[in-house]
């Protein structure tokens, strides 16, 4: 399972849960404007905006997994299985591979209204990366620095939602996801009234009782209302700090830890890494399952005019800062 969320303080955030079983040597990637971006149906990007997110490099192409352009444009792919459906080649329109969907995207866009009219002229296409690594059954969540829309190729065709909270997770689709909200109108921050009964005198005996009712399982529609929910009330400072720690709470709150969600016999899905990126500043900062501390990759520190891949492996194991001695 995955999610992914979207925040507004001062600047703008974009970010997301990894959640699986097992890793692909993922890395903090930056793409610079000149890298050659080769897509197997349509023409090749000479130049293009530069991108930062985490991806899988495999014969020195990106294959992301989230990403953040230039022009504050990020996109999140997350498992959607039992529903991605992707289609044959279609003749003169652009028929993208699903790997190929986020450097589509980001190379060219730099709002949501760009990226509406390419998604009028696209195919997403079932075409694997390579024998080893299939095609992945993805939907995606893209936002500017405004509004996000969700992205499903599905069996009756290429689905775009208005996604207005701004969280993406895993199935059902994403019309049934935000229907489901209906079911939680009740759930408050504030200190609840009785409504059960007048005939008894019910107790408010603990904080937090408005929220009796909010889904803790790690399920992907429980963790879409449970993400809805807590970043819907959010409340943080302005700063980087208290803007980049309010992010990962948001996150935080739909966690996955070992032992929680069991695969099979010693298999278990965890949270692999958390991202946060200041999509205003182009700063991409993690952590991993076993590195709490803050990373943070400066988009702008590098050389975005050259052509050559930048890649940053994911600092592992924790960083405890020792005070007493
Ligand atoms: C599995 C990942 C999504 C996380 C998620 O939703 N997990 C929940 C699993 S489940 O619902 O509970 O089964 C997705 C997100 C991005 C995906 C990767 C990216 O799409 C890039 C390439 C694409 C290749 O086709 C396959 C390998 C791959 C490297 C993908 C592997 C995997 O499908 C990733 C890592």
């Amino acid at each position: 399972m995955c999610t992914a969320a979207t925040y507004v303080t001062k600047d703008h955030y974009f970010g997301r849960n990894l959640d699986l079983e097992f890793s692909y040597n993922q890395k903090v990637t930056i793409v610079p404007r000149n890298y050659e971006f080769n897509f197997r149906k349509v023409k090749p990007m000479k130049s293009h905006y530069a991108m930062i997110g985490m991806a899988f490099v495999v014969e020195n192409y990106p294959l992301y997994y989230d990403a953040t352009n230039e022009k504050g444009l990020s996109m999140a792919g997350l498992n959607f299985p039992g529903n991605a459906d992707y289609k044959q080649e279609v003749e003169g329109i652009d028929n993208i591979a699903p790997f190929e969907f986020i450097p589509w995207i980001l190379g060219q866009c730099a709002t949501i209204a760009e990226v509406k009219s390419l998604l009028d002229r696209i195919n997403l296409i079932n075409i694997d990366f390579s024998k080893e690594l299939p095609l992945s059954p993805l939907h995606w969540i893209i936002s500017d620095k405004e509004v996000s829309i969700t992205v499903e190729s599905v069996k009756a065709g290429l689905k775009i939602y208005d996604n207005s909270i701004g969280i993406l997770t895993n199935n059902p689709t994403f019309d049934i996801q935000m229907f489901n909200l209906n079911n939680y109108i009740n759930i408050t921050k504030e200190v609840p009234e009785n409504r059960f009964s007048s005939k008894l005198d019910l107790d408010i005996y603990s904080r937090g009782m408005g929220a009796i009712g909010l889904p803790g399982d790690l399920s992907s529609s429980s963790r879409f209302v449970k993400a809805a929910f807590t970043k819907l009330n959010s409340i943080s400072g302005t700063s980087e700090s208290e803007s980049i720690s309010q992010f990962f709470h948001i996150l935080g709150s739909v966690n996955q830890e070992r032992g929680c969600v069991r695969l099979a016999k010693d298999t278990y899905e965890i949270t692999i890494y958390s991202s946060c990126c200041n999509t205003d500043k182009g700063i991409y900062y993690y952590k991993t399952y076993e590195n709490s501390q803050i990373t943070g990759i400066d988009l702008y520190n590098e050389n975005l005019d050259s052509q050559i891949l930048i890649s940053y492996p994911l600092i592992s194991g924790q960083h405890i800062k020792m005070q007493n001695r």
